[in-house]
């Protein structure tokens, strides 16, 4: 049963125009929220708003057409929406597509992409620039917490994403900016994406390792877009969370817990013979 919990608030999501931004927009416009979408699909975009109409009313969702490895695009698409709504309080960083080939597009949409709608959405929602605050979602991967040896660059997007994202939120966090930043890591997902499996021309380097996919689906296991969304609306109402990793299972949900300290790290130092000697850099 969905409830007026987000009434109010403005969203922005990427890739919204299938598979899991298609959720991810569901559910919040479900639950009160304004929502934006952004597509490079345009005619998945405009049908996807049409249907929102029907089911939500008009004014509640818009769809702008926006490349996110586009930094005129995005600058664009947010100013439209901040400009329609007249604030911005939730920026989903979704957008993503699985490409070992073309393997420099896959890391201008899934990390380039990433970094600059987290860094658009610090623009207009930090409030050392009038913002109100607001909670960044970016969207990760099982595969941005170990390798997915079918897909290395895909792999380290996904790390990049987690890296990158926990450590703004905890530079925001410094800079009393009132905005979070949590990170979403699903298993397989049942969506379009997926094709990628038995895509040659994606394959890339390790075509070879192609047939391994289906075992790593059900090594991994596969879950459906609308659990996915109802964990992220729990990602978006925890406003305790800072910097969360939250991993999306068959068996359910959890928050990773990294390494603190490089005990916790278990780190086992190599021997060292001689101390280090440390020349004095006035000297040199
Ligand atoms: N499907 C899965 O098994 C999993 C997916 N993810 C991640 O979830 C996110 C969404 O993936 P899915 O919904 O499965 O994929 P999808 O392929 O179903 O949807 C991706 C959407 O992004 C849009 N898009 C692609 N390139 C774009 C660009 N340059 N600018 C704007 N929009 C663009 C597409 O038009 C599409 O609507 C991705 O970041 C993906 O890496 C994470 C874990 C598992
Ligand atoms: C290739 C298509 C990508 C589909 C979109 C996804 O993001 C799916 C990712 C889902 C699961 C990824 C799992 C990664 C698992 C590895 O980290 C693990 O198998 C490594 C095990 C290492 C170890 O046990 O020591």
């Amino acid at each position: 049963m969905a409830c007026k919990s987000l009434y109010g608030k403005v969203a922005i999501v990427t890739g919204a125009a299938q598979g899991l931004g298609k959720g991810f927009s569901t559910i919040l416009l479900k639950n009160g929220a304004k929502v934006a979408l952004f597509d490079i699909n345009e005619k998945a975009g405009r049908d996807l708003k049409a249907s929102f109409d029907q089911e939500y009313g008009e004014d509640n969702a818009i769809f702008l057409t926006c490349d996110v490895t586009s930094d005129e695009q995005l600058k664009d698409a947010f100013r439209k929406t901040a400009e329609k709504f007249g604030r911005i309080d939730i920026v989903c960083n979704n957008a993503g597509i699985v490409d070992e080939n073309n393997w420099e597009k896959a890391v201008a949409i899934n990390l380039n992409g990433v970094v600059r709608g987290t860094y658009l959405a610090l623009q207009y929602m930090k409030k050392e620039n009038g913002g109100n605050g607001g909670l960044i979602v970016n969207i990760a991967s099982l595969a941005g917490l170990g390798p997915l040896l079918t897909s290395p660059v895909y792999t380290a997007t996904k790390h990049g994403v987690i890296g990158f994202s926990r450590a703004v939120a905890e530079a925001s966090k410094a800079s009393g900016y009132g905005v979070r930043v949590n990170i979403l890591c699903p298993t397989f997902v049942n969506t379009p994406l997926l094709s990628f499996m038995s895509n040659k021309e994606q394959a890339g380097q390790f075509t070879n390792l192609m047939a391994m996919s289906d075992d790593l689906l059900k090594l991994n296991g596969l879950v459906e877009v609308p659990e996915v969304a109802e964990y992220f609306l729990e990602l978006v109402r925890d406003e305790s969370k800072n910097g969360a990793v939250m991993i999306v299972i068959p068996e359910g949900a959890s928050y990773v817990n990294f390494p603190s300290s490089k005990e916790e790290m278990s780190l086992t130092l190599v021997s060292r013979k001689t101390p280090p000697t440390v020349s004095d850099p006035s000297s040199s």
